[in-house]
């Protein structure tokens, strides 16, 4: 039996900071605490995500009831990290990746509960709750409370002042003492304590580790991958980027491999009070093999230069290795879990440049509509592509096709960096596209998506955008590429099988079906 002040000791160890610590005294004096820990569902996480996990370990071992978020709702409200259309499988990759790294270290995952945050963040009652807290809340702390873990862009939507808000209302919907979180969560903790007894809520206690830096020296990140070690990286990929890390001789200070092996290694190697020897190989003529039973004595050593980098690096891969392992081999034994790490984390198609790349097709806008002066076939249209310099003036060969009425008012595709070339005297700044059938018989507008927005450019899922300013028109490009241009079975116009498309969809025609466009 553990006494109130172990419990205690056990649970704020290791920690950078915590706040409340009266309050979660006051608590274990009469039972065991119950405290969450959440993570927003979105990139893949990495071996960062150990330390935290050792944390949930101690909390276990102090007999506290324990309950792992996966904040889903969290992952699209900021800057849609995850997109909506992908949050199910993220917080799905989630689940069962930290399930792997907690068994990998010994966690009995049976004693933990697991809450998706959608599963109560839409009811009623919460979502009544965000409007009162919105009500209460001025911008200015909502934006400061999320400062250090809402991605800060150049112009914030209102989803990432909201998400705080919910990170405090989930303490008191998951009935918790206590949230646990990285030191990265602290201004949203603070707003946590100042706000939810304004709502008539208890105030909830804090607790925060230390976050381990990137091993290039910054925050580990995952748009940097040589920073970055995915808890599925293979062993040699782990030794490579440890490999390249940045680690001085003799530096203690500034050294992402010994804060990592401080933060990480040690810390789960040791839980439950396990004997556990750090492990260096080395050749005889370089000092020979050496182990320490302490992080302070391996830094000792490091900062005496007793331990070469080279080394070190060596041995934290070996003892990294080791904890990945498990994971890796849970991942090689499930086909399922295979297909939805594919489907979480869709790789990006690779992009390809053709001539298709060079024409410049917009949405425009037909603002008027007159006959040819001299040309019968002919029309001469203004059409707005939202450009400052105003509408363009195009002439199109489609007076027997399609009346003026209907011509006018419309959403049209146009190829805007033709050559302007003069048809019967009238310069035309452009050209409308149409498919035909083959006699010529019947001609269709390619027609966008009615949300497309004006001036908006056409684009190819795969292929590179790079227009020309204006298209030389001794190349033909506009007519190689139109070659490949034809609609499909369901009426979508489309360039080499690939859809025409604009913020709002593909771009169809009425009726036509494998005609040709130009
Ligand atoms: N803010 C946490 C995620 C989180 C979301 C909601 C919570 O209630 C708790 C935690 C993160 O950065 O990953």
């Amino acid at each position: 039996m553990q006494t109130p002040e172990q419990k205690f000791e056990l649970i704020t160890r290791n920690l950078q900071e915590y706040l409340g610590g009266d309050r979660i005294k006051e608590v274990l004096a009469e039972r065991d605490l119950n405290v969450y820990w959440g993570t927003a569902t979105t990139g893949k996480p990495h071996i960062g995500y150990f330390v935290p996990m050792a944390k949930i370990a101690d909390l276990l071992q102090a007999g506290c009831h324990v309950t792992i978020l996966f904040a889903d709702l969290h992952a699209y409200l900021d800057n849609m990290k995850a997109p909506w259309s992908l949050l199910k499988l993220r917080a799905k990759y989630y689940e069962a990746v930290i399930k792997a790294m907690l068994t990998s270290i010994g966690v009995p995952i049976e004693k933990l509960k697991f809450v998706f945050g959608t599963s109560f963040q839409l009811s009623e009652k919460y979502t009544l709750d965000v409007y009162r807290l919105t009500a209460i809340t001025s911008v200015r702390d909502a934006k400061k409370a999320g400062a250090e873990v809402v991605k800060q862009v150049d112009s914030p939507l209102l989803s990432g002042l909201i998400y705080p808000l919910l990170q405090a209302l989930d303490e008191e919907y998951l009935d918790v003492d206590c949230q646990f979180g990285g030191v990265d969560q602290r201004k949203i903790f603070t707003f946590a304590e100042k706000y939810l007894p304004v709502l008539g809520y208890k105030k909830r206690s804090h607790l925060m580790n230390a976050m381990v830096g990137g091993l290039s020296g910054s925050k580990m990140s995952s748009s940097d991958p040589d920073s970055k070690v995915d808890l599925l990286d293979s062993a040699e990929s782990v030794a490579n980027k440890l490999k390249k890390a940045f680690c001085e001789e003799g530096n203690i200070v500034d050294n992402p491999l010994l804060a990592f092996v401080k933060a990480v290694i040690f810390p789960v190697n040791t839980l439950g009070g396990h004997e556990y020897k750090f492990e260096v190989t080395r050749p005889e003529k370089f000092g020979g093999n050496v182990a320490y039973g302490t992080y302070d004595d391996l830094e000792k050593a490091f900062e005496n230069k007793e331990l070469h980098p080279g080394d070190l690096k060596a041995a934290t891969a070996v003892a990294l290795n080791k904890l990945l392992e498990p994971i890796r081999k849970i991942w090689e034994e499930s086909k399922e879990l295979q297909k939805l790490t594919l489907e979480a984390y869709p790789p990006p198609v690779p992009k390809i440049t053709t001539e298709v790349s060079r024409l410049d097709l917009r949405v425009g806008k037909v603002l008027s509509v007159e006959s040819h002066p001299e040309r019968e076939n002919l029309y001469v249209e203004k059409i707005d592509l939202g450009e400052e310099t105003g509408p363009r003036t195009i002439v199109s060969g489609l007076a027997q096709f399609v009346s003026k009425e209907e011509f006018t008012g419309k959403l049209v595709v146009v190829a805007s960096n033709l050559k302007p070339a003069k048809f019967a005297g009238v310069l035309s700044e452009g050209m409308v596209l149409a498919a035909s059938n083959s006699d010529k018989t019947v001609v269709e507008l390619l027609e966008p998506a009615e949300d497309s927005i004006i001036g908006e450019a056409i684009t190819f899922e795969g292929f590179h955008s790079q227009p020309d300013a204006v298209l030389n028109p001794k190349h033909k490009i506009f007519e190689k590429v139109a070659v490949d241009f034809i609609t499909s079975e369901e009426c979508i116009a489309l360039y080499k099988g690939v859809p025409f498309k604009t913020s709002d969809g593909p771009v169809t025609v009425k009726s036509l079906k494998g005609a040709h466009i130009g």
